[in-house]
Protein backbone atom coordinates (compact mmCIF):
# COMPACT_ATOMS: atom_id res chain seq x y z
CA UNK A 1 0.00 0.00 0.00
CA UNK A 2 2.93 2.43 0.90
CA UNK A 3 5.29 1.00 -1.20
CA UNK A 4 4.49 3.07 -4.69
CA UNK A 5 5.13 6.53 -2.91
CA UNK A 6 8.55 6.02 -1.92
CA UNK A 7 9.35 4.95 -5.77
CA UNK A 8 7.98 7.91 -7.08
CA UNK A 9 9.79 10.12 -4.45
CA UNK A 10 12.97 8.71 -4.99
CA UNK A 11 13.44 9.94 -8.47
CA UNK A 12 12.90 13.76 -7.51
CA UNK A 13 16.15 15.93 -7.46
CA UNK A 14 17.04 19.16 -5.63
CA UNK A 15 16.45 21.13 -8.96
CA UNK A 16 12.93 19.97 -9.47
CA UNK A 17 11.76 20.82 -5.62
CA UNK A 18 13.81 24.16 -5.92
CA UNK A 19 12.41 25.77 -8.58
CA UNK A 20 8.86 24.14 -8.82
CA UNK A 21 7.04 25.02 -6.21
CA UNK A 22 3.72 27.13 -7.73
CA UNK A 23 4.10 30.57 -7.82
CA UNK A 24 3.08 32.43 -4.78
CA UNK A 25 0.73 34.61 -6.71
CA UNK A 26 -1.39 31.69 -7.70
CA UNK A 27 -3.35 32.39 -4.08
CA UNK A 28 -4.72 35.19 -6.10
CA UNK A 29 -6.98 33.19 -8.59
CA UNK A 30 -7.91 31.06 -5.48
CA UNK A 31 -9.56 33.95 -3.72
CA UNK A 32 -7.22 34.18 -0.79
CA UNK A 33 -5.10 36.63 0.66
CA UNK A 34 -1.81 36.43 -1.79
CA UNK A 35 1.53 37.16 0.19
CA UNK A 36 1.73 40.84 -1.06
CA UNK A 37 -1.42 41.56 0.08
CA UNK A 38 -0.41 40.68 3.44
CA UNK A 39 3.71 42.63 4.02
CA UNK A 40 3.93 45.47 6.21
CA UNK A 41 2.73 48.26 4.16
CA UNK A 42 4.71 51.04 6.14
CA UNK A 43 7.57 53.26 4.01
CA UNK A 44 10.94 51.26 3.39
CA UNK A 45 13.14 51.18 6.10
CA UNK A 46 15.68 54.05 6.55
CA UNK A 47 16.87 53.28 10.31
CA UNK A 48 20.62 53.42 10.73
CA UNK A 49 20.72 49.26 11.21
CA UNK A 50 19.28 49.50 7.76
CA UNK A 51 21.43 51.86 6.13
CA UNK A 52 24.83 50.58 7.31
CA UNK A 53 24.00 47.48 6.18
CA UNK A 54 25.39 45.75 2.72
CA UNK A 55 22.78 45.88 0.33
CA UNK A 56 20.62 42.97 -1.10
CA UNK A 57 22.61 42.94 -4.04
CA UNK A 58 25.54 42.10 -2.17
CA UNK A 59 24.36 39.00 -0.67
CA UNK A 60 26.56 35.91 -2.49
CA UNK A 61 24.85 33.75 -4.52
CA UNK A 62 24.46 33.01 -8.58
CA UNK A 63 22.45 34.23 -11.18
CA UNK A 64 19.55 32.53 -12.64
CA UNK A 65 21.58 31.06 -15.38
CA UNK A 66 24.42 30.08 -13.39
CA UNK A 67 22.43 28.75 -10.67
CA UNK A 68 20.31 26.32 -14.17
CA UNK A 69 23.94 25.14 -15.18
CA UNK A 70 24.46 24.00 -11.69
CA UNK A 71 21.79 21.36 -12.12
CA UNK A 72 22.88 20.64 -15.71
CA UNK A 73 24.34 17.16 -16.56
CA UNK A 74 28.21 17.58 -14.92
CA UNK A 75 26.66 20.88 -12.79
CA UNK A 76 28.07 20.72 -9.29
CA UNK A 77 24.44 20.42 -8.15
CA UNK A 78 23.09 17.15 -10.63
CA UNK A 79 21.75 14.95 -9.07
CA UNK A 80 21.74 15.58 -5.84
CA UNK A 81 18.76 15.54 -3.15
CA UNK A 82 17.73 18.34 -1.19
CA UNK A 83 19.75 18.37 1.64
CA UNK A 84 23.25 17.41 -0.34
CA UNK A 85 22.23 20.75 -2.46
CA UNK A 86 22.33 22.85 0.70
CA UNK A 87 25.53 21.61 1.78
CA UNK A 88 27.44 22.35 -1.06
CA UNK A 89 25.57 25.62 -1.90
CA UNK A 90 27.21 27.00 1.73
CA UNK A 91 30.49 25.66 1.08
CA UNK A 92 30.26 27.84 -1.74
CA UNK A 93 28.79 30.66 -0.58
CA UNK A 94 29.03 29.84 2.94
CA UNK A 95 26.35 30.65 5.95
CA UNK A 96 24.10 33.34 4.09
CA UNK A 97 23.68 33.33 0.28
CA UNK A 98 20.70 33.81 -2.14
CA UNK A 99 19.22 31.98 -4.72
CA UNK A 100 17.06 33.98 -7.29
CA UNK A 101 13.70 33.20 -7.96
CA UNK A 102 13.07 31.72 -11.18
CA UNK A 103 9.39 32.17 -13.00
CA UNK A 104 7.85 35.16 -10.67
CA UNK A 105 8.62 33.08 -7.68
CA UNK A 106 10.64 35.36 -4.92
CA UNK A 107 14.37 35.21 -4.34
CA UNK A 108 14.69 32.81 -1.19
CA UNK A 109 17.64 33.82 1.34
CA UNK A 110 19.44 30.58 2.88
CA UNK A 111 21.17 31.40 6.17
CA UNK A 112 22.79 29.40 8.96
CA UNK A 113 22.91 31.93 11.44
CA UNK A 114 20.93 31.56 14.48
CA UNK A 115 20.50 35.40 15.20
CA UNK A 116 18.66 35.60 11.74
CA UNK A 117 15.80 32.89 12.38
CA UNK A 118 14.87 34.62 15.89
CA UNK A 119 15.03 37.93 13.89
CA UNK A 120 13.03 36.17 11.27
CA UNK A 121 10.60 34.40 13.54
CA UNK A 122 9.97 37.77 15.86
CA UNK A 123 8.87 39.63 13.45
CA UNK A 124 6.56 37.23 11.43
CA UNK A 125 3.73 39.54 12.96
CA UNK A 126 0.77 37.32 13.81
CA UNK A 127 0.01 36.07 10.34
CA UNK A 128 3.30 33.88 9.51
CA UNK A 129 3.34 33.13 5.85
CA UNK A 130 4.80 29.75 4.99
CA UNK A 131 4.04 28.60 1.38
CA UNK A 132 1.62 25.99 1.60
CA UNK A 133 0.28 23.41 -1.70
CA UNK A 134 -2.02 25.13 -3.50
CA UNK A 135 -3.67 22.04 -4.81
CA UNK A 136 -5.55 21.83 -1.39
CA UNK A 137 -6.79 25.33 -2.05
CA UNK A 138 -7.93 24.95 -5.40
CA UNK A 139 -9.77 21.72 -4.60
CA UNK A 140 -11.47 23.04 -1.66
CA UNK A 141 -12.27 26.51 -2.64
CA UNK A 142 -12.47 26.40 -6.59
CA UNK A 143 -14.07 22.69 -7.30
CA UNK A 144 -15.50 21.60 -3.97
CA UNK A 145 -17.05 24.75 -1.85
CA UNK A 146 -20.51 22.72 -1.34
CA UNK A 147 -18.36 20.60 0.85
CA UNK A 148 -15.37 22.64 2.40
CA UNK A 149 -17.69 26.09 2.20
CA UNK A 150 -14.77 28.16 0.88
CA UNK A 151 -12.16 26.67 3.75
CA UNK A 152 -8.56 26.02 2.18
CA UNK A 153 -7.47 24.78 5.42
CA UNK A 154 -4.01 25.38 7.95
CA UNK A 155 -1.02 24.12 5.23
CA UNK A 156 -2.40 26.43 2.20
CA UNK A 157 -4.45 29.57 3.78
CA UNK A 158 -2.54 32.38 4.31
CA UNK A 159 -3.67 36.15 6.27
CA UNK A 160 -6.30 36.31 7.98
CA UNK A 161 -8.04 33.60 6.53
CA UNK A 162 -5.38 31.16 7.95
CA UNK A 163 -5.89 32.64 11.18
CA UNK A 164 -9.47 32.10 11.25
CA UNK A 165 -9.15 28.61 11.38
CA UNK A 166 -6.04 28.36 13.63
CA UNK A 167 -7.19 30.51 16.50
CA UNK A 168 -10.89 28.22 16.19
CA UNK A 169 -8.07 25.10 16.43
CA UNK A 170 -5.72 25.90 18.60
CA UNK A 171 -7.83 25.11 22.24
CA UNK A 172 -8.67 21.98 20.74
CA UNK A 173 -5.62 20.84 19.15
CA UNK A 174 -2.70 22.61 21.40
CA UNK A 175 -4.26 21.93 24.78
CA UNK A 176 -2.59 19.47 27.03
CA UNK A 177 -5.49 17.88 28.39
CA UNK A 178 -7.81 18.05 25.20
CA UNK A 179 -4.90 15.85 23.14
CA UNK A 180 -4.58 13.67 26.36
CA UNK A 181 -7.33 12.37 26.91
CA UNK A 182 -6.85 10.19 23.23
CA UNK A 183 -4.15 8.37 25.86
CA UNK A 184 -6.38 5.24 26.61
CA UNK A 185 -6.64 4.32 23.01
CA UNK A 186 -3.29 5.32 21.76
CA UNK A 187 -2.09 2.80 23.87
CA UNK A 188 -4.56 0.64 22.85
CA UNK A 189 -3.27 0.66 19.44
CA UNK A 190 0.45 0.51 20.31
CA UNK A 191 -0.65 -2.62 21.89
CA UNK A 192 -2.31 -3.53 18.86
CA UNK A 193 0.57 -2.94 16.79
CA UNK A 194 3.12 -5.09 18.91
CA UNK A 195 0.68 -8.27 18.84
CA UNK A 196 1.50 -7.75 14.99
CA UNK A 197 4.90 -7.60 15.30
CA UNK A 198 4.94 -10.06 17.37
CA UNK A 199 2.92 -12.58 14.98
CA UNK A 200 5.44 -11.56 12.07
CA UNK A 201 8.52 -12.00 14.07
CA UNK A 202 10.62 -14.98 13.56
CA UNK A 203 11.56 -16.29 17.20
CA UNK A 204 14.38 -17.80 15.37
CA UNK A 205 15.96 -15.28 14.31
CA UNK A 206 14.33 -12.43 15.80
CA UNK A 207 13.93 -10.47 12.64
CA UNK A 208 10.64 -9.14 10.87
CA UNK A 209 9.12 -11.04 7.99
CA UNK A 210 7.37 -7.54 7.10
CA UNK A 211 8.99 -4.14 6.20
CA UNK A 212 9.00 -2.25 9.64
CA UNK A 213 8.28 0.77 8.12
CA UNK A 214 5.06 0.27 5.88
CA UNK A 215 3.95 -1.70 9.46
CA UNK A 216 4.55 1.61 11.31
CA UNK A 217 2.67 3.55 8.76
CA UNK A 218 -0.41 1.96 9.32
CA UNK A 219 0.59 2.42 12.98
CA UNK A 220 0.33 6.01 12.51
CA UNK A 221 -2.90 5.97 9.89
CA UNK A 222 -4.92 4.18 13.16
CA UNK A 223 -3.65 6.51 15.56
CA UNK A 224 -4.36 9.67 13.62
CA UNK A 225 -7.61 8.36 12.58
CA UNK A 226 -9.05 7.61 15.58
CA UNK A 227 -8.14 11.25 16.60
CA UNK A 228 -9.36 12.91 13.93
CA UNK A 229 -11.90 11.14 12.93
CA UNK A 230 -13.19 9.01 16.43
CA UNK A 231 -12.83 6.08 14.23
CA UNK A 232 -11.24 2.44 14.47
CA UNK A 233 -9.59 1.55 11.09
CA UNK A 234 -9.17 -1.89 11.79
CA UNK A 235 -5.59 -1.35 9.69
CA UNK A 236 -3.68 -3.50 12.63
CA UNK A 237 -5.75 -6.24 12.35
CA UNK A 238 -6.12 -8.92 9.78
CA UNK A 239 -9.65 -7.47 8.60
CA UNK A 240 -9.47 -3.99 8.22
CA UNK A 241 -12.84 -1.96 7.32
CA UNK A 242 -12.84 -1.64 3.60
CA UNK A 243 -13.22 1.86 3.36
CA UNK A 244 -10.38 2.42 5.63
CA UNK A 245 -7.89 0.19 3.50
CA UNK A 246 -9.18 2.48 0.41
CA UNK A 247 -8.90 5.87 2.41
CA UNK A 248 -5.07 4.47 3.02
CA UNK A 249 -4.59 3.69 -0.57
CA UNK A 250 -5.92 6.93 -1.71
CA UNK A 251 -3.69 9.18 0.97
CA UNK A 252 -0.87 6.88 -0.73
CA UNK A 253 -1.66 8.39 -3.99
CA UNK A 254 -2.40 11.42 -2.55
CA UNK A 255 1.14 12.20 -1.46
CA UNK A 256 2.47 10.84 -4.97
CA UNK A 257 0.25 13.37 -6.82
CA UNK A 258 0.93 16.60 -4.62
CA UNK A 259 4.66 15.84 -4.79
CA UNK A 260 4.00 15.63 -8.63
CA UNK A 261 1.73 18.62 -9.03
CA UNK A 262 2.88 20.93 -5.78
CA UNK A 263 6.34 20.42 -6.03
CA UNK A 264 7.13 19.41 -9.59
CA UNK A 265 7.05 21.29 -12.32
CA UNK A 266 3.46 21.31 -14.16
CA UNK A 267 0.81 23.64 -15.98
CA UNK A 268 -2.53 22.89 -13.97
CA UNK A 269 -2.66 26.00 -12.81
CA UNK A 270 -3.38 26.89 -16.81
CA UNK A 271 -4.72 23.47 -18.04
CA UNK A 272 -6.21 20.59 -16.05
CA UNK A 273 -4.01 17.37 -17.46
CA UNK A 274 -5.83 13.98 -17.65
CA UNK A 275 -2.87 13.45 -14.31
CA UNK A 276 -4.20 16.37 -12.67
CA UNK A 277 -8.00 15.47 -12.67
CA UNK A 278 -7.06 11.99 -11.18
CA UNK A 279 -5.60 13.72 -8.48
CA UNK A 280 -8.79 15.63 -8.00
CA UNK A 281 -10.63 12.33 -8.55
CA UNK A 282 -8.29 11.07 -5.21
CA UNK A 283 -9.51 14.28 -3.70
CA UNK A 284 -12.59 13.43 -3.93
CA UNK A 285 -12.54 10.30 -2.82
CA UNK A 286 -10.71 11.24 0.46
CA UNK A 287 -13.83 13.66 0.45
CA UNK A 288 -16.33 10.95 0.57
CA UNK A 289 -14.93 9.00 2.51
CA UNK A 290 -14.28 11.02 5.59
CA UNK A 291 -17.11 12.85 5.43
CA UNK A 292 -18.69 9.27 5.67
CA UNK A 293 -16.83 8.62 8.54
CA UNK A 294 -17.50 11.97 10.28
CA UNK A 295 -21.27 11.32 9.71
CA UNK A 296 -21.37 8.14 11.33
CA UNK A 297 -19.19 9.73 14.36
CA UNK A 298 -22.14 12.41 14.49
CA UNK A 299 -24.75 9.75 14.84
CA UNK A 300 -22.98 8.08 17.58
CA UNK A 301 -22.28 11.45 18.97
CA UNK A 302 -26.17 12.26 19.25
CA UNK A 303 -27.06 9.01 20.79
CA UNK A 304 -24.30 8.82 23.52
CA UNK A 305 -24.99 13.12 24.30
CA UNK A 306 -24.24 12.48 27.99
CA UNK A 307 -20.06 12.63 28.02
CA UNK A 308 -18.62 14.67 30.28
CA UNK A 309 -15.40 14.77 27.96
CA UNK A 310 -15.62 15.66 24.26
CA UNK A 311 -13.12 14.27 21.72
CA UNK A 312 -11.59 15.88 19.27
CA UNK A 313 -13.92 15.57 16.61
CA UNK A 314 -16.54 16.42 18.24
CA UNK A 315 -14.48 19.61 19.95
CA UNK A 316 -13.91 20.74 16.16
CA UNK A 317 -17.61 19.37 14.86
CA UNK A 318 -18.68 22.42 17.75
CA UNK A 319 -16.44 24.68 16.17
CA UNK A 320 -17.98 24.70 12.66
CA UNK A 321 -18.79 21.52 11.04
CA UNK A 322 -16.81 22.41 7.76
CA UNK A 323 -14.11 23.32 9.94
CA UNK A 324 -14.03 19.69 11.23
CA UNK A 325 -14.09 18.50 8.03
CA UNK A 326 -10.81 20.36 6.47
CA UNK A 327 -9.27 19.91 10.03
CA UNK A 328 -9.99 16.22 10.03
CA UNK A 329 -8.52 15.63 6.50
CA UNK A 330 -5.25 18.30 7.01
CA UNK A 331 -4.66 15.82 10.07
CA UNK A 332 -4.72 13.04 8.46
CA UNK A 333 -2.84 14.39 5.31
CA UNK A 334 -0.09 15.57 7.93
CA UNK A 335 -0.13 12.68 10.37
CA UNK A 336 0.90 9.68 8.67
CA UNK A 337 4.50 10.34 7.60
CA UNK A 338 5.45 12.59 9.92
CA UNK A 339 5.12 10.67 12.89
CA UNK A 340 6.15 7.23 11.72
CA UNK A 341 9.23 8.62 9.81
CA UNK A 342 10.19 10.69 13.19
CA UNK A 343 9.53 7.25 14.90
CA UNK A 344 11.61 4.76 12.67
CA UNK A 345 14.71 7.70 13.45
CA UNK A 346 14.36 7.70 16.94
CA UNK A 347 14.48 4.42 17.11
CA UNK A 348 17.37 3.84 14.67
CA UNK A 349 19.08 5.95 17.71
CA UNK A 350 18.09 3.98 20.53
CA UNK A 351 19.01 0.80 18.79
CA UNK A 352 22.11 1.84 17.99
CA UNK A 353 23.07 3.13 21.49
CA UNK A 354 22.41 -0.29 23.35
CA UNK A 355 23.26 1.61 26.85
CA UNK A 356 21.20 4.76 26.44
CA UNK A 357 18.63 2.06 25.65
CA UNK A 358 19.21 0.09 28.51
CA UNK A 359 18.92 3.37 30.71
CA UNK A 360 15.67 4.08 29.11
CA UNK A 361 13.96 0.77 30.02
CA UNK A 362 15.03 1.50 33.45
CA UNK A 363 12.87 4.07 33.50
CA UNK A 364 10.08 2.55 31.33
CA UNK A 365 9.97 -0.87 33.57
CA UNK A 366 9.57 2.13 36.54
CA UNK A 367 6.25 3.14 34.58
CA UNK A 368 5.18 -0.28 33.56
CA UNK A 369 6.50 -2.70 36.05
CA UNK A 370 3.97 -5.49 34.75
CA UNK A 371 3.80 -5.28 30.85
CA UNK A 372 0.08 -5.64 30.29
CA UNK A 373 -1.53 -2.98 32.58
CA UNK A 374 -2.73 -0.04 31.00
CA UNK A 375 -0.48 3.19 30.44
CA UNK A 376 -2.25 5.87 32.63
CA UNK A 377 -1.57 10.13 32.71
CA UNK A 378 -0.50 9.60 36.16
CA UNK A 379 2.11 6.57 34.84
CA UNK A 380 3.15 8.89 32.28
CA UNK A 381 3.62 11.97 33.78
CA UNK A 382 7.41 11.15 35.07
CA UNK A 383 9.09 10.26 31.80
CA UNK A 384 12.34 12.72 31.63
CA UNK A 385 14.44 10.15 29.99
CA UNK A 386 12.49 8.93 26.96
CA UNK A 387 11.65 12.58 26.11
CA UNK A 388 14.85 13.30 26.35
CA UNK A 389 15.45 10.13 24.16
CA UNK A 390 12.90 11.37 21.49
CA UNK A 391 14.22 15.10 21.73
CA UNK A 392 17.76 14.03 20.80
CA UNK A 393 16.63 11.72 18.09
CA UNK A 394 15.15 15.07 16.08
CA UNK A 395 18.08 16.57 17.09
CA UNK A 396 19.92 14.50 14.60
CA UNK A 397 17.65 14.58 12.42
CA UNK A 398 14.86 16.55 11.95
CA UNK A 399 12.32 15.25 9.61
CA UNK A 400 11.94 19.01 8.54
CA UNK A 401 15.56 19.92 8.16
CA UNK A 402 14.54 23.54 7.65
CA UNK A 403 11.97 25.92 8.21
CA UNK A 404 10.70 28.72 5.91
CA UNK A 405 8.98 31.86 5.85
CA UNK A 406 8.28 35.06 3.62
CA UNK A 407 8.95 38.04 5.24
CA UNK A 408 6.82 40.75 6.12
CA UNK A 409 9.08 43.53 6.99
CA UNK A 410 12.38 44.83 5.65
CA UNK A 411 15.38 42.66 7.86
CA UNK A 412 19.04 43.01 8.26
CA UNK A 413 19.76 39.57 7.95
CA UNK A 414 24.00 38.32 8.95
CA UNK A 415 24.53 42.27 7.86
CA UNK A 416 22.74 42.39 4.52
CA UNK A 417 19.26 44.17 3.68
CA UNK A 418 16.67 41.63 3.17
CA UNK A 419 13.65 43.26 1.66
CA UNK A 420 10.08 42.35 2.95
CA UNK A 421 8.34 40.00 0.47
CA UNK A 422 12.18 37.53 0.36
CA UNK A 423 11.50 33.86 0.95
CA UNK A 424 14.18 32.78 3.85
CA UNK A 425 14.85 29.22 4.71
CA UNK A 426 16.61 28.67 8.09
CA UNK A 427 19.07 25.74 7.83
CA UNK A 428 18.15 24.78 11.37
CA UNK A 429 19.23 21.05 11.22
CA UNK A 430 22.58 22.14 10.22
CA UNK A 431 23.00 23.72 13.59
CA UNK A 432 21.61 21.52 15.62
CA UNK A 433 24.45 18.65 14.12
CA UNK A 434 27.31 21.82 14.58
CA UNK A 435 29.58 21.21 17.53
CA UNK A 436 29.00 24.95 17.73
CA UNK A 437 25.89 24.68 19.39
CA UNK A 438 25.81 21.02 20.23
CA UNK A 439 28.97 19.50 22.10
CA UNK A 440 29.84 15.76 20.41
CA UNK A 441 27.05 16.60 18.17
CA UNK A 442 27.21 13.55 16.01
CA UNK A 443 26.90 11.35 19.15
CA UNK A 444 23.31 10.35 20.63
CA UNK A 445 23.07 12.01 23.94
CA UNK A 446 20.01 12.10 25.38
CA UNK A 447 21.07 13.72 28.72
CA UNK A 448 22.22 16.75 27.56
CA UNK A 449 18.13 17.58 27.64
CA UNK A 450 17.98 16.30 31.21
CA UNK A 451 17.56 18.86 33.81
CA UNK A 452 20.09 18.14 37.25
CA UNK A 453 17.68 18.31 39.88
CA UNK A 454 15.06 15.63 37.73
CA UNK A 455 17.69 13.20 36.48
CA UNK A 456 17.68 10.91 39.46
CA UNK A 457 20.26 8.09 38.43
CA UNK A 458 21.24 9.54 35.07
CA UNK A 459 24.10 11.86 35.17
CA UNK A 460 22.22 15.31 33.50
CA UNK A 461 24.92 16.83 31.15
CA UNK A 462 22.40 19.97 29.80
CA UNK A 463 25.81 21.93 29.39
CA UNK A 464 26.29 19.67 26.25
CA UNK A 465 23.58 22.08 24.22
CA UNK A 466 23.51 25.58 23.36
CA UNK A 467 21.22 28.16 25.41
CA UNK A 468 20.04 29.39 22.00
CA UNK A 469 16.33 27.43 21.37
CA UNK A 470 16.60 28.67 17.82
CA UNK A 471 19.08 26.33 16.72
CA UNK A 472 16.97 23.58 17.69
CA UNK A 473 13.16 23.44 16.11
CA UNK A 474 11.99 20.31 15.14
CA UNK A 475 7.95 21.45 14.70
CA UNK A 476 8.75 25.06 13.92
CA UNK A 477 8.43 28.14 15.96
CA UNK A 478 5.68 31.07 16.45
CA UNK A 479 1.87 31.03 15.89
CA UNK A 480 2.45 29.40 12.90
CA UNK A 481 4.30 26.05 14.74
CA UNK A 482 3.20 21.93 14.22
CA UNK A 483 -0.17 21.73 15.42
CA UNK A 484 0.25 18.09 15.37
CA UNK A 485 3.04 18.59 17.57
CA UNK A 486 1.37 17.31 21.19
CA UNK A 487 -0.28 14.74 19.22
CA UNK A 488 2.78 13.23 17.51
CA UNK A 489 4.79 13.37 20.70
CA UNK A 490 1.61 11.71 22.55
CA UNK A 491 1.83 8.74 20.17
CA UNK A 492 5.70 8.46 19.95
CA UNK A 493 6.11 8.15 23.29
CA UNK A 494 3.31 5.51 23.89
CA UNK A 495 4.55 3.41 21.03
CA UNK A 496 8.45 3.44 22.38
CA UNK A 497 7.40 2.71 26.02
CA UNK A 498 5.42 -0.45 24.44
CA UNK A 499 7.98 -1.32 21.91
CA UNK A 500 11.28 -1.07 24.07
CA UNK A 501 9.01 -2.26 27.07
CA UNK A 502 8.66 -5.61 25.21
CA UNK A 503 12.35 -5.71 23.21
CA UNK A 504 15.45 -5.15 22.87
CA UNK A 505 16.32 -3.35 19.69
CA UNK A 506 19.05 -4.04 17.83
CA UNK A 507 20.25 -1.98 14.44
CA UNK A 508 20.93 -4.67 11.85
CA UNK A 509 22.46 -2.96 8.21
CA UNK A 510 26.52 -1.88 8.47
CA UNK A 511 25.50 0.97 7.06
CA UNK A 512 23.66 4.24 9.16
CA UNK A 513 19.88 4.61 8.02
CA UNK A 514 19.36 7.02 4.94
CA UNK A 515 17.08 9.25 3.96
CA UNK A 516 15.53 10.65 0.70
CA UNK A 517 14.28 14.24 1.02
CA UNK A 518 10.76 15.43 -0.07
CA UNK A 519 8.37 17.36 1.44
CA UNK A 520 10.06 15.89 4.97
CA UNK A 521 12.49 13.61 4.98
CA UNK A 522 11.77 10.10 4.73
CA UNK A 523 13.89 6.95 6.14
CA UNK A 524 14.04 5.35 2.77
CA UNK A 525 16.54 1.83 1.93
CA UNK A 526 17.62 -1.02 3.99
CA UNK A 527 15.66 -0.34 7.22
CA UNK A 528 15.90 -3.41 9.38
CA UNK A 529 16.12 -4.25 13.35
CA UNK A 530 15.80 -7.31 15.61
CA UNK A 531 13.49 -7.14 18.10
CA UNK A 532 14.88 -9.37 20.94
CA UNK A 533 11.92 -10.21 23.78
CA UNK A 534 13.18 -8.40 27.20
CA UNK A 535 12.01 -11.05 29.20
CA UNK A 536 14.94 -13.66 30.05
CA UNK A 537 17.61 -11.39 28.26
CA UNK A 538 20.43 -9.30 30.60
CA UNK A 539 21.05 -5.92 30.32
CA UNK A 540 24.09 -4.84 28.86
CA UNK A 541 25.05 -1.70 30.77
C1 LIG B 1 7.01 14.12 14.41
C2 LIG B 1 5.98 14.52 13.69
C3 LIG B 1 5.83 15.90 13.09
C4 LIG B 1 6.78 16.85 12.78
C5 LIG B 1 8.30 16.76 12.98
C6 LIG B 1 6.07 17.99 12.24
C7 LIG B 1 6.69 19.17 11.83
C8 LIG B 1 6.01 20.28 11.36
C9 LIG B 1 6.64 21.54 11.00
C10 LIG B 1 8.14 21.84 11.09
C11 LIG B 1 5.66 22.37 10.59
C12 LIG B 1 5.87 23.82 10.10
C13 LIG B 1 5.80 24.73 11.35
C14 LIG B 1 6.19 26.17 11.08
O1 LIG B 1 6.06 26.64 9.95
O2 LIG B 1 6.64 26.86 12.04
C15 LIG B 1 4.40 21.66 10.69
C16 LIG B 1 3.17 22.19 10.35
C17 LIG B 1 1.97 21.49 10.44
N1 LIG B 1 1.80 20.21 10.95
FE1 LIG B 1 3.24 19.02 11.66
N2 LIG B 1 4.74 17.71 12.22
C18 LIG B 1 4.54 16.45 12.74
C19 LIG B 1 3.33 15.81 12.96
C20 LIG B 1 2.09 16.33 12.66
C21 LIG B 1 0.84 15.68 12.94
C22 LIG B 1 0.65 14.34 13.67
C23 LIG B 1 -0.14 16.50 12.44
C24 LIG B 1 -1.65 16.28 12.51
C25 LIG B 1 -2.32 16.43 13.58
C26 LIG B 1 0.50 17.67 11.88
C27 LIG B 1 -0.15 18.73 11.29
C28 LIG B 1 0.45 19.89 10.85
C29 LIG B 1 -0.27 21.00 10.26
C30 LIG B 1 -1.77 21.04 9.97
C31 LIG B 1 0.67 22.01 10.01
C32 LIG B 1 0.41 23.39 9.41
C33 LIG B 1 0.16 24.35 10.58
C34 LIG B 1 -0.13 25.78 10.15
O3 LIG B 1 0.35 26.20 9.10
O4 LIG B 1 -0.86 26.46 10.90
N3 LIG B 1 1.85 17.54 12.03
N4 LIG B 1 4.64 20.39 11.16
Amino acid sequence: MWKNTMKTVRRQSAAHQLFNARDLSLGGTLGQQTHLELLDKSPPRTDERWQQAMSYGELPGPNGWRMLSYFLPGGKLHNTNLIQMNRRLREMYGDIYRLPGLMGKPDVVFTYNPEDFELTYRNEGVWPIRIGLESFSYYRKVKRPDVFGGIGGLVSEQGKDWADIRNKVNPVLMKVQSVRQNLPQLDQIAKEFIDKLESQRDPETHLLQTDFHDQLKNWAFESISFVALNTRMGLLSDQPDPNAARLAKHMSDFFNYSFQYDVQPSIWPYYKTRGFKRFLKTYDDITEITTNYIEEAIQRFEIDDGRKNKCVLEQLLGLNKQVAVVMAMDMLMAGIDTTSSAFVTILYHLACNPSKQSQLRRELLHILPDSKASLTDESTKNMPYLRACIKEGLRITSITPGNFRITTKDLVLSGYQVPRGTGVLMGVMELSNSDEYFAQSADFIPERWLKADIAGDVLACPEARTRNPFVYLPFGFGPRTCIGKRIAELEIETLLVRLLRRYHVNWLPNAPLQYESTIILSPCGDIRFKFLPVEGVRESL
